[in-house]
């Protein structure tokens, strides 16, 4: 579980995070939303400690993060798992050596409990016979599951995951959602995913914090989110004019005002 409890983040004079507040439990996933230049990077930084807050606590399993020092740190930083924007793999590294990386900086394995544990990861995440391709070789879905095998190598309680989908195709974004799901509830990791993709939002958002210049304009799961009525949210998330259009049946529906002759929900998934 992480607990953020107000915290402040400025540059300068200008204040880029201010008096966020929030609750991440294990075997959830956390969404971050909002429009370019809200904080969200900002505020994932925050919590990894890529950079520390002017005020307030960030607390990993009831131990305050900001205020430990610098070995404290480094051993919650050990129980997080990352995945990049645009997966992060050394291109003059296999798929092999990629995922090994982590354990051969934090690990005194040998090298065939190194392999075993490498060869369990790329089964978890379907991508068993690709070991000895380079990242050139193989598609960006596939990189992107490369990049969680290397995240959940040494067995994270957390997974920061920043833009998962950015630059897939949908089929194969809610192939990756699916499996950090899966990878989340399976091994009750407190899962955090800064993202832009609305299909992701409605599929595996447990938890939405949706940012607005920088403060927590409104928060809730993928169920609440369409029936908000709050403004810049619903300006945010019905950008699109599917969405608009989706919501509106539903809410027809809901109140027996259309007949249900089809399954929104499986259209909204
Ligand atoms: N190192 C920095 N120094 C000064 N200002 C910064 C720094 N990092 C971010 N900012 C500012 O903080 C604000 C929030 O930026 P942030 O990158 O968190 O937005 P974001 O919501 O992640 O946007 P995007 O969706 O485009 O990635 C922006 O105005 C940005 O210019």
């Amino acid at each position: 579980m992480i607990e953020v409890n107000n915290i402040v983040k400025g540059f300068g004079d200008k204040i880029v995070i201010n008096d966020v507040s929030a609750v991440m439990e294990p075997g959830k996933c956390n969404l971050i939303i909002g429009s370019s230049g809200s904080g969200k990077t900002v505020f994932m930084k925050c919590l990894v400690g890529l950079f520390t807050p002017d005020r307030g606590q960030i607390v990993y399993q009831g131990e305050d993060f900001t205020s430990m020092d610098d070995n404290g740190k480094k051993e919650i930083r050990k129980q997080i798992g990352m995945l990049f924007q645009g997966s992060a793999l050394f291109d003059s590294l296999n798929v092999e050596q990629n995922i090994q990386f982590p354990l051969d900086m934090f690990t005194d394995w040998s090298t065939a409990e190194k392999r075993k544990r490498v060869n369990e990861v790329l089964a978890r995440v379907n991508l068993k016979d690709a070991n000895k391709k380079f990242p050139a070789e193989i598609s960006g879905g596939m990189k992107k599951r490369v990049g969680i095998a290397r995240a959940i190598v040494l067995n994270p309680k957390y997974l920061f995951c920043d833009e998962p989908n950015s630059g897939l195709d949908p089929q194969t974004s809610l192939v990756i959602d699916k499996l950090i799901k899966e990878l989340t509830e399976e091994y009750q990791i407190t899962t955090v995913i800064n993202t832009h993709d609305m299909n992701s939002v409605m599929e595996i958002g447990d938890k939405i914090i949706y940012m607005y210049q920088g403060h927590k304009e409104w928060e809730g799961n993928n169920k609440e989110i369409i029936f908000s009525k709050n403004q810049r949210l619903n300006d945010f998330i019905f950008a699109s004019e599917f969405l608009r259009d989706a919501k509106d049946m539903r809410m027809l529906e809901q109140a027996g005002k259309i007949e249900n002759n089809r399954n929104m929900d499986d259209l909204l998934k």
